[in-house]
């Protein structure tokens, strides 16, 4: 799906709506260590929390985007090939934040039924790290190609946080080992679907949120992804939608990276709005793979001596519980449109 032959098969995005520009980092350069590129990465977080990856051109990218096709195809035999009283089996609940969503299950900032369906596929089940649960069967049929696009997509975020560990002057291998593949995370993969929207009656489907995760991987084809322009008021007409690139996958970080950086690095809000233009008459789907810290990691800022962390000022205030807990408060707040998530991090540093 997030390939050029997907989007081909969609109407074209508009040029006519103001998007967000993203630098477009390519995965390739990432992978040879270029350090412009890894600048740019670190850069892009600390002022957007997002930035656009470009996966084409290296075995590893190329491998995800065909990986991520087929897992757009297993989102469509979950969503639209069961019927609800099937799915709805394996309905998810804050307590149980993986499994089904269905349409309406959570609120907008209107207090308006959301419009998307969900299925998040429990990371830790998939690898082995807890005990399996009953799935949908396509995800049971497919239960090998998700492990293997997780563990693929994992590695690209451990670049990716290798990357920001150099930045942030911490031993390369710090923010990884807090979230570690084989250790119960709670990290998911989130397959998403929005039906088109009727005309005279479009809005927002996903109401502003911050993930409260560390790193985000996001495909999408149809645009309505939109995000709020640092420092900018969230109304509506300040929202801007993110432009879905062919070969790209979307990055972005969630709350954890603030927490753990003192606010050096930055989440960012975003709402999935309806496509824009011609699109608006087309199915969306979209696929988050949401890494989230080892459930027993602690979410008090990194206190690594030499790294650039800073230490708590007088009067400042810091999360004093481990991620299980932070996680479970999170999610309630999120199902319930009860998040008061807002935009944080961006601290400017000095040079390592
Ligand atoms: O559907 C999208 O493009 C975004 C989904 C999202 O923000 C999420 O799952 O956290
Ligand atoms: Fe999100």
């Amino acid at each position: 799906m997030p390939t050029t032959k997907a989007f081909e098969a969609v109407a074209p995005f508009p040029e006519d709506v103001s998007v967000y520009e993203l630098p477009r980092l390519l995965l390739s350069k990432l992978l040879s260590n270029d350090p412009e590129q890894s600048r740019e990465l670190f850069a892009s977080f600390q002022a957007h929390g997002f930035a656009l990856l470009d996966l084409q051109g290296c075995a590893e990218g190329d491998d995800l985007l065909q990986e991520a096709e087929k897992m757009f195809e297993v989102t469509r035999e979950v969503t639209v090939g069961l019927d609800v009283e099937e799915k709805m089996k394996y309905e998810a609940s804050p307590k149980q934040i993986f499994g089904y969503s269905r349409i309406g299950k959570t609120k907008t900032e209107d207090g308006l039924p959301d419009r998307f369906e969900c299925y998040g596929v429990n990371n830790d089940d998939i690898l082995g790290n807890v005990p399996p649960t009953p799935k949908p069967e396509p995800i049971e049929r497919n239960r090998e190609s998700i492990k293997s696009y997780i563990e693929n997509a994992y590695e690209i975020g451990v670049l990716i946080m290798n990357q920001l560990d150099e930045h942030l002057c911490l031993p390369r291998g710090t923010l990884a080992s807090l979230q570690r593949l084989d250790r119960p995370s709670r990290s998911q993969l989130r397959m998403l679907r929005y039906p088109p929207q009727p005309e005279g009656d479009r809005r927002t489907a996903f109401l502003g949120h911050t993930d409260f995760g560390t790193l985000t991987i996001l495909f999408n084809v149809i645009g309505g992804l939109q995000i709020l322009p640092p420092g900018l008021e969230a109304k509506d007409e300040n929202w801007r939608y993110i432009k879905p690139e062919p070969g790209c996958a979307i990055l972005n970080l969630g709350d954890a990276m603030v927490e753990w950086t003192g606010g050096i690095l930055r989440s960012n809000l975003h709402r999935v709005y309806f496509a824009p233009g011609a699109q608006a008459e087309y199915e969306r789907y979209s696929l988050a793979y949401a890494i989230r810290p080892e459930g027993s990691v602690s979410m008090k800022r990194l206190n690594v001596p030499g790294s650039l962390i800073p230490t708590l000022n007088d009067g400042e205030q810091e999360l004093d519980c481990d991620a299980s807990e932070w996680g479970t408060s999170k999610a309630i707040g999120l199902m319930s449109g009860k998040d008061t998530a807002r935009s944080r991090g961006g601290r400017a540093i000095m040079a390592c």
